[in-house]
């Protein structure tokens, strides 16, 4: 039977909110005081299911945006905004919530299409245990087969021509300056005063168990990719989320230990990071 797109985007809207107040069940611990908040859609349903606990629950913890729209959105909850610049050096939220483009088998992730990646790297890196929530859209066997627009890398805006040379270099066929939204002139501006490239490449082979793919045949690993994508001079932050999981590092984790899908049928799969 086929669907309308009116239903289609209902049913996205239905999986979100069902991975979200799933995600928030299992992993806020009410003894928690210090929880990362995201961007995105989906992390809309998070803050909507973190205030639904009422005060009793909420009243003790502080919240940690990653951005301008987050930081709205947990004020207008009526929760406590704090800010990662301010968190004590030694100490680290207790949880972080994020949504993602796509996720791959290994809990890689591609993050970004909200231009908010950089802040969105060192809110999870800042947390003990950084948790995913998406809808079924976001599943992927390989970064790169759902998210077809490209790796988003935050660039200096100076840096930009070099930046699309050397990433066509690398392989990636056609990266582009993101524009702005509809109404701005120009490129797209993040929270950082950057601008943003967003980077195709042929879908990423998973690191483990791979040989390492060092792009010479137009095929990357995702290690291999992301750690020559951070080194090009401009390159601020790239939206390639990886490297060891939250439970194999004590801090520190890009990935997640947890990402919750919100499936069409009406159930959540989640998947767990293996050690
Ligand atoms: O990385 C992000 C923003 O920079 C978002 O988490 C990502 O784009 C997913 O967004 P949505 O929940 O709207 O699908």
């Amino acid at each position: 039977m086929s669907t309308t797109a009116e239903e289609q985007a209902k049913l996205v809207e239905t999986s979100k909110r069902l991975a979200a107040y799933q995600a928030v069940k299992d992993y806020l611990l009410p003894e928690y005081t210090r929880v990362g908040i995201g961007s995105g859609s989906t992390v809309v349903y998070v803050v909507e299911a973190i205030a639904a606990l009422g005060p009793a629950v909420t009243s003790k913890m502080a919240f940690y945006p990653t951005g301008s729209q987050s930081e709205e959105l947990i004020e207008a909850a009526g929760l406590d905004l704090q800010y990662i610049s301010k968190l004590p050096a030694g100490r680290q939220l207790d949880v972080a919530f994020d949504g993602a483009d796509e996720v791959d088998d290994d809990l890689n992730l591609i993050k970004g299409g909200g231009a908010c990646l950089w802040q969105e790297k060192i809110v999870a890196a800042s947390a003990k245990q950084f948790v995913c929530v998406a809808d079924f859209r976001k599943l992927s066997p390989s970064l790169g087969t759902a998210w077809k627009k490209g790796i988003p890398i935050e660039v200096l805006p100076m840096a930009a021509p070099r930046v699309l040379d050397e990433l066509q270099r690398m392989g990636s066929q056609n990266p582009r300056i993101r524009p702005g939204l509809p109404g701005k002139a120009g490129a797209i501006v993040t929270d950082n005063g950057l601008w943003i490239i967003d980077a195709p490449f042929a879908p990423l082979l998973l690191s483990k168990g791979t040989e390492p793919g060092d792009g010479n045949n137009g095929v990357w690993t995702v290690d291999a990719l992301a750690d020559a994508l951070i080194k090009i001079p401009g390159v601020a932050e790239i939206g390639l989320f990886y490297g060891k999981n939250g439970l194999q590092v004590a801090s520190g984790a890009q990935k997640p230990v947890a990402a919750y899908f919100g499936m069409a049928d009406g159930s959540v799969e989640v998947r767990t990071a293996s050690s």
